[in-house]
């Protein structure tokens, strides 16, 4: 007779695997002794051991599947910030949440670790050092900012120590490392253009840039240390570098890194932000004969021209959270990952 082993605690899924963030989170994962099932809408990679579910995370009879015998789930699957779909922000952030929480619970799941974002919190206006008690944006500079609140909301209002389900939320800030597909390729992609010479405000805005592989670490902390005794229960959870850095010092780094020339010439902020957002006005009247993408978007220049960093005092008192690879490690890592954006490689392949 075949006896059914009893699920072990060392057993997850992520929602979202094949992603940026949710790949280094995997690889971590299997490092560390867990076995991993990945859910995600494409599967971009193989390890050795890793179970692949691809689905949309809409599809609850996909999301069972995946979920057989799994205690933990981390979810850290959205549509990329960038897109203006409002539709499909709603659908995938928010329906799509609730469908995992129904998921979640079905199967018996005990614990769910969702990636959030700091920028719950982000109105456009400076933040320094806030903590997680700040309110939510009461105006969301985004269609990603407004679902990413209703999707904390939902996974924190879930957590039910009567019922045996816990749940956080981790709200990283501007994740960079290997692999990732915004930060540096948009960078690199602004620079080769000819469109970043320009400071916004006078440069001094101080911003936190987060390592992919502290933000794994703040994930798995929260998930082992998610217990009904424990204070992270229904709680939100800012994990950064713990290094503010002015943004545009940071930009320099990494520009300077590959090869590409400094930002140098300073704009004014209120100047920048009045022609994103008629550029933006201007998409959208123009959309239904051309799709234009901006560079310079309203959230875009609001994020390079404002404060906004943020205290990770409550995860270093309730997880022992502190980051384990410094800005400055981080920052030579990342550049040396990205060889084939260098400006001489690119350069080379034109000529
Ligand atoms: N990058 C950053 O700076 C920050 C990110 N975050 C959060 O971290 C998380 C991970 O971000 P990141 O790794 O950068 O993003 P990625 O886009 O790299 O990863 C998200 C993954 O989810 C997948 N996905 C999207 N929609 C669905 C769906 N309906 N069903 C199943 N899978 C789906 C994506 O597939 P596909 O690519 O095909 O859409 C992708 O593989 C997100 O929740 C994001 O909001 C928070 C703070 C900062
Ligand atoms: C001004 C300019 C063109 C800068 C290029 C870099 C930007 C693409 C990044 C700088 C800050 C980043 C950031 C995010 C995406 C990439 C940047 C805008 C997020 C919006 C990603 C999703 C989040 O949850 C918050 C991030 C804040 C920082």
């Amino acid at each position: 007779m075949a006896t059914r082993l009893r699920p072990s605690s060392k057993r997850c899924a992520v929602i979202g695997g094949s992603g940026f963030l949710g790949r280094h989170l995997v690889e971590r994962l299997v490092d560390k002794g867990y076995t991993v099932t990945v859910f995600d809408i494409r599967q971009s990679y193989t390890i050795p051991g890793v179970t692949f579910h691809q689905g949309d995370l809409c599809d609850k009879q996909a999301l069972l599947k995946a979920l057989q015998d799994v205690l933990l789930v981390f979810h850290c699957a959205s549509p990329a910030p960038g897109s203006d779909d409002r539709a499909l922000f709603h659908r995938v952030n928010i329906d799509g949440t609730r469908t995992v929480i129904e998921a979640c619970q079905e199967a018996g799941v005990q614990r769910l670790v969702l990636t959030s974002s700091a920028s719950v919190v982000f109105e456009g206006t400076d933040i320094k050092n806030g903590k997680e008690d700040l309110p939510y944006a009461k105006k969301p500079i985004d269609y990603y900012t407004e679902t990413k609140i209703q999707q904390e909301k939902l996974v924190l209002n879930a957590c039910s120590k009567e019922r045996g389900f816990l749940t956080v939320a981790i709200r990283p800030h501007g994740i960079f490392g290997p692999r990732d597909p915004q930060l540096v390729p948009i960078l690199v992609d602004t620079a080769r253009r000819g469109k970043m010479k320009f400071i916004i405000g006078d440069g001094s805005n101080l911003v936190d840039f987060t390592f992919v592989e502290n933000v794994v670490h703040g994930h798995i902390l929260a998930a082992e240390c998610l217990k009904a005794e424990s204070p992270l229960c229904g709680q939100a959870y800012h994990i950064t570098n713990d290094e503010p850095v002015r943004f545009w010092d940071f930009m320099s780094q990494v520009l300077v890194g590959l090869g590409y020339d400094a930002p140098r010439y300073h704009l004014p902020y209120w100047l920048v932000y009045g022609i994103a957002v008629l550029l933006w006005f201007l998409t959208l009247l123009l959309r239904p004969l051309v799709a234009i993408k901006p560079t310079f978007t309203p959230m875009r220049v609001a994020l390079a021209g404002t404060h906004h960093y943020y205290s990770c005092a409550r995860a270093k008192r309730d997880m022992g959270y502190q980051p384990v690879v410094s800005l400055k490690e981080a920052i030579t890592r990342t550049v040396e990952s990205y060889p084939h954006l260098r400006r001489d490689v690119l350069k080379g392949a034109k000529s």
